[in-house]
């Protein structure tokens, strides 16, 4: 029955965080916190320094524990932070196959580092590649083994404005390829409009606020273009070209 398909319900991943609490010692980090995640959803998570966005990444990682509440998550997540935390001493490759099993593993890495665009670059050695390369091969890492959930802490922080903008693309490109459930802080209100389906603003230890974004790609984002006029522009001048 075909209206059987168009009424399915939208499958949840598993991501709810209800009432959680995380203290350090007198401090309330986070205070009885709730939020969902629905299937394949960008959420965006925006706050002020030290509200407790890495608080609960880290506690949806599993790297840490609430104090109370319950935060339910998939068994297959992905953490990827701001600086891109390679090994050093393992070339490209190795880094995307790290606790990755069975046969196929070496065929994997290379199709989602042919998937980040970096298919030549399998036998660099970290320290070779620029930053937005590291951060990619950090996505190509995070993606390999087909997580529910992936956790970006400011991932493009670090990125000119111009590799932050490519940046973008690539992760609606492999949001669309891997169907995961994706929550990314940042401090940039531009990236989130961008990048989101829903923003959701942390204030006073909660979710505060939460929108839904509706608007077209075209209506979303400064162009490649024209960041890359700009920065030919702020150089003819002799000006700082980061921003
Ligand atoms: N392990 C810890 N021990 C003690 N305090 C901690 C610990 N982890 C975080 N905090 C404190 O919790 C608060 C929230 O930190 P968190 O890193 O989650 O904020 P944030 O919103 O991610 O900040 P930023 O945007 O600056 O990265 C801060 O006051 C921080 O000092």
């Amino acid at each position: 029955m075909s209206s059987a398909v168009a009424t399915e319900p939208r499958r949840q991943t598993g991501v709810a965080v209800e009432q959680v609490v995380r203290r350090f010692g007198d401090r309330v980090v986070l205070d009885h916190l709730d939020l969902t995640i629905a299937d394949e959803e960008l959420v965006i998570l925006l706050g002020p320094s030290g509200c407790g966005k890495s608080t609960l990444l880290r506690l949806l990682a599993g790297l840490d524990r609430p104090d109370g509440g319950r935060v339910e998550v998939p068994a297959r997540r992905a953490i990827v932070f701001q600086s891109d935390r390679l090994l050093p001493w393992q070339r490209v490759l190795r880094n995307v196959t790290l606790g990755l099993h069975g046969p196929d593993a070496d065929q994997r890495a290379r199709d989602v580092l042919a998937e980040v665009g970096l298919s030549g670059r399998a036998k660099a050695w970290p320290k070779e590649l620029s930053g937005g390369e590291a951060q990619r091969v950090s996505l190509a890492r995070a993606l390999v083994s087909e997580p529910e959930l992936v956790l970006l802490d400011e991932p493009f922080a670090a990125l000119d404005a111009i590799t932050r903008l490519r940046m973008h693309d690539l992760v609606r490109a492999l949001r669309t390829r891997h169907h995961a459930a994706m929550l990314l802080v940042t401090h940039d209100v531009d990236e989130a409009i961008a990048l989101a389906d829903r923003i959701v603003v942390m204030s006073n230890g909660r979710i505060g606020t939460s929108h839904d974004v509706h608007l077209p790609a075209a209506d979303r984002e400064v162009s490649v273009a024209r960041e890359e006029l700009r920065a030919r522009l702020l150089e003819d001048l002799g000006l700082a070209s980061q921003h």
